[in-house]
């Protein structure tokens, strides 16, 4: 298949879990029925975005969230990328977890984010993950009968290597559930998607919680990924073809498993 659409659901999250969850179900259905294959959650869809929360929300995968990706994607026939939630893994542990669920309701992917948000930018944003959550250590990707998915989330798009990794491994979508703020994402956010798409001639979709909490307007969007036009410009301008691996090269030094 040479096109789909995917849906980048851009949902509103409260406090209430019950609600963001019900919200999710509701926006993927719609999402769904306007033709969308693949569709995409937020990062942190089913809680406040903070550290201070991230405990309280956490939750075992399977579990109450996780169930509720799988029926969506199941009663809809999409692929769905759920997003993240804070995930408990049973020995005291939490991370930063997307879960990908297919058409059957199946499990298929579940990625750990690698690179924790830490940062400090005097008084504008300071953030440290790594308070309260553990990094993963698996590069995740994921077969479609579209092309092939790398999934990353946030603060992982900063990485350039992580990219180029999946894009030599044959991905053509790079997907990043995100949060950014009121100071790196004006800076970053779409800055961060062109350069990875430009640099690996892939497609490149996030999904952010969307900003004003008291507004009953949700804002999500779709948009066609035209595989043709990839080959077209990957032709064009054959920057994989003429790369000199016998300079550089940018490899995996560990697989891991999360
Ligand atoms: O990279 C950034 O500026 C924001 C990252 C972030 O908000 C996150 O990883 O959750």
């Amino acid at each position: 298949m040479s096109e789909f659409r995917l849906a980048v659901v851009q949902l509103q999250v409260t406090s209430v879990k019950a609600d963001n969850l019900n919200r999710a179900r509701r926006l993927v259905k719609e999402a769904a029925g306007q033709g969308s294959k693949v569709v995409l959650l937020p990062e942190c869809f089913n809680s406040p975005y903070g550290t201070s929360f991230f405990s309280a929300y956490a939750e075992r995968i399977p579990g109450e969230s996780t169930q509720v990706l799988s029926e969506a994607a199941k009663e809809n026939k999409v692929y769905l990328v759920g997003g993240s939630i804070p995930e408990e893994d049973g020995g005291g542990k939490l991370y930063n977890s997307c879960t990908v669920f297919g058409p059957d309701g199946e499990l298929i992917l579940k990625h750990r984010k690698i690179h924790l948000f830490d940062i400090d930018v005097p008084g504008k944003v300071s953030f440290q993950e790594s308070e309260t959550l553990s990094p993963g250590s698996s590069l995740s990707m994921f077969e479609t009968p579209f092309c092939k998915v790398g999934v990353g989330i946030c603060y992982d798009m900063r990485f350039a290597e992580l990219a180029q990794l999946y894009s030599r491994r044959g991905c053509q979508l790079l997907v990043y559930p995100g949060a950014f703020n009121m100071t790196t994402g004006p800076a970053h956010w779409e800055l961060l998607q062109r350069g990875r798409a430009l640099d690996n001639q892939v497609y490149v979709a996030t999904a952010s919680p969307a900003r004003d909490e008291t507004s009953s307007y949700v804002a999500w969007e779709t948009g066609t990924c035209y595989l043709q036009y990839l080959a077209d410009i990957r032709q064009q301008i054959p920057i994989t073809a003429q790369r000199r691996d016998d300079l550089y090269a940018v490899t995996c030094v560990q697989e891991g498993s999360s």
